[in-house]
């Protein structure tokens, strides 16, 4: 591990769009979290890793204001967001996609996309019929491309398969004008040619919009991300490049049974 990568990291004053500091959540007697204090510069791609349990999905919601944090603060390419409602975070360009499915069945691909972008657009009261050059519709189209879905724009969401639906979330975390994602599990239940499918959409995604990932794949994670941070019991407990997280023996032993070459 290359401490003083991680110290610069931690020292410098160029703009973050995520800064956690001492952020705990308690559930009554249960510690999920416990003194996270995090650097995420803007645009960076963050892996989080750790086993079932170990408050990945906690840190999630502390972040997206799903479950406010019991301690600690939280801030958004600098502004303080601890206290704000999520709708609030979402207008500031936080998304996230989540580990269950949040799809409405009836719908098309194409329209799916295009009412995430209506919601978070100013007209998003509109009861006019979309034209094509509607500049939702525009946005539609252009993340339709870069979820690699547009051969199935017409396709019903219910009939679409597990891969594709997860495209499609992530489609929908694209919507307006996202600054940072929280992608959770995206590679969950995914066969290898969706797997790769879903490493080239997320390593083709804008430079200018960062993510943390979290991920039981760890190929998956380590394809995808420039920085890694392991959680244990509500804890960081180790942080590297993808490259001395995967030569990591403890990581080795967690992840692979200390098979891996
Ligand atoms: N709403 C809740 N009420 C009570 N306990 C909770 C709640 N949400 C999470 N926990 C507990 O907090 C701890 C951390 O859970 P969390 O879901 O954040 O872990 P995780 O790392 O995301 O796990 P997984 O990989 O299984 O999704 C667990 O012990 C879990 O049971």
């Amino acid at each position: 591990m290359t401490e003083s990568f991680a110290a610069n990291r931690l020292q410098s004053t160029g703009a973050y769009a995520l800064e956690l500091d001492g952020v705990a959540r308690h559930f009554g007697a249960l510690v999920a979290l416990s003194g996270i204090t995090m650097r995420i510069a803007a645009g960076e791609r963050r892996a989080v890793l750790g086993s079932n349990g170990a408050g990945k999905t906690t840190l999630f919601n502390a972040v997206t204001g799903d479950f406010l944090p019991t301690a600690g603060r939280i801030r958004f390419f600098g502004e303080d967001i601890t206290d704000l409602p999520p709708h609030e975070r979402i207008r500031r360009g936080l998304r996230r996609t989540y580990q269950i499915s949040q799809l409405f069945k009836g719908l098309s691909v194409l329209d799916s996309i295009f009412l995430a972008c209506r919601g978070v657009s100013r007209r998003r009261f509109s009861l006019l019929r979309p034209a094509t050059t509607d500049v939702n519709m525009v946005q539609a189209e252009s993340i339709l491309n870069a979820v690699h879905l547009e051969a199935l724009r017409d396709t019903l969401v219910a009939t679409l398969s597990h891969g594709q639906q997860r495209q499609l979330e992530i489609a929908l975390a694209l919507a307006g004008a996202p600054r940072f994602i929280l992608f959770d599990e995206p590679a969950a239940g995914l066969s290898p040619t969706e797997r790769r499918d879903l490493v080239a959409i997320l390593n083709a995604l804008p430079k200018h919009i960062g993510y943390i990932i979290i991920e039981h794949d760890l190929d998956v994670a380590l394809r995808v991300s420039e920085y890694v941070s392991m959680m244990h019991n509500g804890r960081l407990f180790k942080e590297g490049t993808p490259q001395e997280i995967e030569a990591d023996p403890e990581v080795q032993e967690i992840y692979l049974g200390g098979k891996h070459g």
